[in-house]
């Protein structure tokens, strides 16, 4: 019994080394990738490429890969990143045949009859259900819903008044999570979820979406068969049964908002103010039938703009401070235009429109560098080239191959964006050709799949940067930003000093 156990063991170790020598044969010879260049084990298997988005900087690192292999590595068996500017075009643009990857089912919301908008990977049935609530997100809807947001900053701003009382040192990228989430809970909610006035992560999302994210960018660069294994794996770890929690809390309190703004037997919206919610449930009562849009793809829309609009719009606000801060000439710069443009009556003395702080250039050029130097997706947004095979930067890619651009690659290249690009220089966005350049950073995805939150998340940034700077001078206490990165490229902490100006 032993001796045919033991045989059984060889026979299997053997059948194994064969399957896998026999893999590493076809991936390196026979398969339509082998041509391409890449670290040889990024070409037998995803595990390379897990391991290096593990190490929490995968934006340095692809960076290093073009350095090293040219403008087309390898670094999956069936998958190819590009930094040629151009390709971005090509990949991302309207109508370029190219659809979402299998990577964005990992991130599929729970609720809902058909995938939300970042996940759908079918470009026909996205366009039909984007087209429904598109106006929702209008630059009408949101200049209309400014007053909320400045209520969110005179939280904020109350909060700072307090800090900079009892001189604490606060995590800046912590405070603006607080204050993005928040923002979403007002916009779409009519209610703050609490982050800013309890001062604390707020049911523990915060540190639930930390450890989630991190699991789905995980899940979402395996083979699809892997993904339930690696997940039921997971679940032998408290830490990811309190994040799954979190996240069906947070479903739930979503969900019951929804349901609290529908009266029975009544086809209007129970709520006193117009907020985004109550604009889609419009759309819900008007035309649900006529467009196949029922309560559960309202459902889908809460959720996704509580998981698409809090850490995004964090990591954009804290950097672009962070920025700013870091340099003190920079720092006088956008603090004297504010002071000047207040002091002139351009922009308000109790709150700044979102219109005229875009009026301010040099913050507005400080802004679109941050988005240029610290992009907020720290990975290529993954593309399946069309069936039939497609030509990108002069090379022919066979149909059904996973394809992107890391925004944080091409971002860097010097062609582009000018001398020293690992440098911040708002500059870059006053010089005469800045519009081109405009169209090489992918802070916001591009094309057909451009965010949906754009004006929100630009909105708040606009608006609550200058009544910080004009209220309070902050202070970094560590010059050097730590980050990491999986799929958001986030900074670990950001200490700062407040205080009070005179
Ligand atoms: C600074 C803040 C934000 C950044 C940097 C950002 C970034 C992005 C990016 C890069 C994409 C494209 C992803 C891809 O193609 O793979 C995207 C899509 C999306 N974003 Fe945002 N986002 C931000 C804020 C928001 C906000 C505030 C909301 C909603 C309230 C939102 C909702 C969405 C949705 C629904 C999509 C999917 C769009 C589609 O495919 O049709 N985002 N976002």
């Amino acid at each position: 019994m032993e001796i045919y156990t033991k045989q059984f063991g060889i026979y299997i170790a053997g059948a194994s080394a064969f399957y896998y020598i026999a893999w590493i044969i076809y991936s390196r010879i026979f398969h339509p990738l082998a041509k391409f260049p890449g670290p040889f084990w990024a070409s037998v298997s995803c595990a390379w490429l897990i391991r290096q988005v593990c190490g929490g900087h995968p934006e340095r690192v692809q960076k290093r890969l073009h350095d090293q292999y040219g403008p087309i590595v390898r670094v999956a068996p069936n998958e190819l990143i590009f930094s040629d500017p151009e390709t971005i075009k090509s990949i991302y643009g309207v109508n370029s045949g190219f659809t979402k990857s299998d990577f964005y089912h990992a991130f599929r919301a729970p609720v809902g009859r058909f995938p939300d908008h970042f996940s759908s990977d079918n470009q026909k049935v996205h366009a039909e259900r984007r087209r429904i609530v598109n106006p929702v997100y209008s630059l009408h809807n949101v200049l209309e819903a400014e007053q909320y947001v400045d209520g969110c900053i005179d939280v904020l701003l109350e909060q700072f008044s307090d800090i900079a009382d009892k001189k604490e040192c606060i995590d800046l990228h912590e405070w603006s999570r607080f204050f993005a989430y928040d923002t979403v809970g007002e916009l779409f909610f009519s209610k703050m979820f609490g982050f800013l006035r309890s001062r604390h992560d707020h049911l523990g999302f915060m540190a639930s979406a930390d450890y989630l994210i991190p699991v789905m960018t995980l899940s979402a660069l395996m083979p699809t068969y892997l993904r339930p294994v690696f997940m039921l794996i997971g679940m032998l770890f408290p830490s990811l049964r309190k994040a799954v929690a979190a996240l069906g809390t947070l479903t739930d309190a979503s969900n019951q908002v929804v349901a609290e703004r529908v009266q029975p037997g009544r086809n209007e919206v129970k709520s006193e103010r117009s907020d985004f919610i109550t604009k889609v449930l419009q759309i819900y009562f008007e035309k649900g039938r006529k467009v196949d849009y029922d309560i559960d793809d309202v459902k889908t829309e809460a959720w996704s703009a509580f998981f698409g609009g809090g850490d995004t719009t964090a990591i954009y606000l804290s950097t672009t401070l962070y920025y700013i801060l870091k340099d003190a000439e920079i720092y006088r710069r956008v603090q004297e235009e504010i002071d000047q443009a207040t002091e002139e009556g351009r922009i308000g003395s109790t709150h700044v429109t979102y219109k005229e702080a875009s009026t301010l250039s040099y913050l507005q050029a400080c802004i679109k560098e941050a988005a240029r130097i610290h992009p907020v997706v720290a990975l290529p947004m993954p593309r399946k080239a069309p069936p039939q095979g497609c030509t990108l930067s002069g090379t022919w890619i066979p149909g059904g191959t996973k394809v992107g651009v890391n925004s944080y690659v091409t971002a860097h290249n010097a062609e582009i964006f000018g001398p020293e690009p690992e440098k911040f220089k708002p500059e870059r966005w006053l010089e005469a050709d800045a519009d081109k350049r405009g169209r090489y950073i992918l802070q916001f995805g591009a094309g057909s799949r451009t965010c949906m939150g754009k004006n929100i998340a630009l909105s708040e940034i606009y608006k609550v940067i200058p009544e910080v700077l004009r209220s309070y001078r902050l202070e970094l206490v560590k010059t050097e930003m730590e980050t990491t990165g999986f799929w958001f490229f986030k900074p670990k902490t950001i200490s700062v000093r407040i205080f009070r100006r005179t």
